[in-house]
C-alpha cells in the first residue's frame, strides 16, 4: 500500500488569477489551434472541443451543428456503417472521429466503413485504459491505420499516457470517474481529480510529442478554460451538451397552455443500465452498471450553448492576456480556493 500525500485538484478547487493583458476585446481572442500529431501525417486546425461519443451526444446532427465552429464530434459507436460512410463521403474535411471499442463487432463495423470511404480520425474508447489488451488494441489500430489521427483512452496517470502515446495514440483521453453521469468512483473507489490528471498526463504526453483530451468533469464554461490552462489540447464534453435538439435522448413533454411542449430530455452514461439494456440486452451478471440515467432540462439548439462556451473562453483569455489558445497554459496561474462564487441566491 502507498499513500500519495500531494494534493490533487479538481476544476472546482481552483480559479485562474487575472494577469495584465494587451487584449482590448474578447473578439481578439483566437480560440482555434493547429496541431501536428506524433503518428498521423495529418495536421488539424479548429476549435479543440469534442462532443463525447455517448449515444445521446455523439450524433451526426451534433457533427453538423459543430461544423461551423470548427469543433469535433466523437461519433458514438452504434451508427450504421452505411450512415457513417455517407457522412464521411459527403464532407471533404469531416469533423468526426469514428469510435471503436476493443470488441470485434466494432472493428467489423469500422472495416465496413473503410471499405467505402477513408476514415481520417479514430477514437478507441474503453472505460479502463489500463489493461494490456487495450494497449495491444491501440497498437493494432495504429498499424492498420497509419495515417489516421487516433485518440485513445481513458487513463489518468503519466505512465499510462506514455504507454498509449508510444503504442500509437496521437491524442490520449484523460478522465476516469469524472463524468456527470458516471458512478465509477462510487462503485469502485477508483478515480483521479480531473485537473491534476490533465496537468500530469499533458506533461507526460507533450514530452513525447503526444496530445491529450480532458474528458469529463466540466460543469460550467470556465472549467474549459481551466482544462486548457492545465495543458489540455482538447476538451471533451458530455453533460454540458445534453438536452439539445441535436442530441439522441428521448424528449419529455408537458402540457403548457394546451400545447405539448418539450421540457426535458433523458441522458445516461454509456455503462448505465439504460445503455446496457439498449445495446447489450442487459447487464452481464459479473459486472455492475457504472453510469446513471438522469433527465435534464430541454435546451433547444446546441449552437447557443457552444456560443456561450466559446464566449466564456474568449473572456477568460482577455482576463489573462492570452491571444490564442496555445498561450493559455503559459498565462495561467491557478490559485487554490475554497469557494468558487457567491451563493446568496442559492438558498
Ligand atoms: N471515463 C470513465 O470513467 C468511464 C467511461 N465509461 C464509458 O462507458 C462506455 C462503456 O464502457 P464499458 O461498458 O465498461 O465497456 P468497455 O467498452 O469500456 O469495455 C472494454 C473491455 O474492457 C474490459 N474491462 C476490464 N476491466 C474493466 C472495467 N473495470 N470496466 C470496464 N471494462 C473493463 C471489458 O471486459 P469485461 O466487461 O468482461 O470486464 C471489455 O472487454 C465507454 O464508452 C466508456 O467510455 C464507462 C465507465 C467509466
Ligand atoms: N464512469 C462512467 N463514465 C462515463 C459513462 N458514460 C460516459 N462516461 C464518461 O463521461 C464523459 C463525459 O463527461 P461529462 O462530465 O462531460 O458528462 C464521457 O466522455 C465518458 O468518458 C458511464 O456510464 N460511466
Ligand atoms: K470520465
Amino acid at each position: 500500500m502507498h499513500i500519495d500525500l500531494n494534493p490533487k485538484l479538481d476544476f472546482r478547487d481552483v480559479l485562474i488569477r487575472p494577469k495584465r493583458s494587451v487584449l482590448s476585446s474578447r473578439f481578439e481572442a483566437n480560440i482555434t489551434r493547429s496541431f501536428r500529431f506524433r503518428h498521423s501525417s495529418r495536421a488539424w486546425t479548429g476549435f479543440p472541443l469534442i462532443a463525447s461519443n455517448m449515444d445521446t451526444i455523439g450524433t451526426l446532427e451534433m457533427a453538423k451543428a459543430f461544423k461551423p465552429f470548427g469543433a469535433l464530434v466523437a461519433l458514438h459507436k452504434f451508427h450504421h456503417p452505411d450512415r457513417l460512410a455517407e457522412y464521411l463521403a459527403g464532407d471533404e474535411d469531416p469533423n468526426v472521429f469514428v469510435t471503436v471499442g476493443t470488441g470485434s463487432a466494432d472493428w467489423d463495423r469500422l472495416a465496413a466503413v473503410k471499405a467505402k470511404v477513408k476514415v481520417p480520425m479514430l477514437n478507441i474508447d474503453v472505460a479502463n485504459g489500463y489493461t494490456e489488451a487495450f494497449v495491444r488494441a491501440v497498437a493494432k489500430l495504429r498499424e492498420e491505420n497509419p495515417d489516421a489521427i487516433i485518440m485513445a483512452g481513458t487513463v489518468v496517470t503519466a505512465e499510462m499516457t506514455e504507454a498509449l502515446v508510444i503504442a500509437g495514440a496521437d491524442i490520449v483521453r484523460v478522465g476516469i470517474g469524472s463524468g456527470s453521469v458516471c458512478t465509477t468512483r462510487d462503485l469502485t473507489g477508483v478515480g483521479y481529480p480531473q485537473l491534476s490528471a490533465v496537468i500530469e498526463c499533458a506533461d507526460a504526453a507533450h514530452g513525447l510529442k503526444g496530445h491529450v483530451c480532458s474528458d469529463g468533469g466540466c460543469v460550467v464554461p470556465g472549467d474549459l478554460a481551466k482544462a486548457y490552462g492545465g495543458g489540455a489540447d482538447f476538451v471533451m464534453l458530455g453533460g454540458m451538451l445534453a438536452g439539445h435538439d441535436e442530441c439522441g435522448g428521448e424528449l419529455k413533454y408537458a402540457d403548457q397552455d394546451g400545447q405539448k411542449t418539450p421540457t426535458s430530455m433523458v441522458f445516461y452514461g454509456m455503462s448505465s443500465e439504460t445503455a446496457m439494456n439498449k445495446y447489450h440486452g442487459g447487464v452481464a451478471d459479473y459486472r455492475a452498471a457504472e453510469g446513471k440515467t438522469v433527465e435534464v432540462p430541454y435546451r433547444g439548439d446546441v449552437r447557443a450553448t457552444v456560443e456561450k462556451i466559446s464566449g466564456g473562453l474568449r473572456s477568460a483569455m482577455t482576463y489573462i492576456g492570452a491571444e490564442n489558445l496555445k498561450e493559455i497554459p503559459k498565462r495561467t496561474t491557478f490559485i487554490l480556493v475554497n469557494a468558487q462564487r457567491n451563493t446568496v441566491f442559492d438558498r
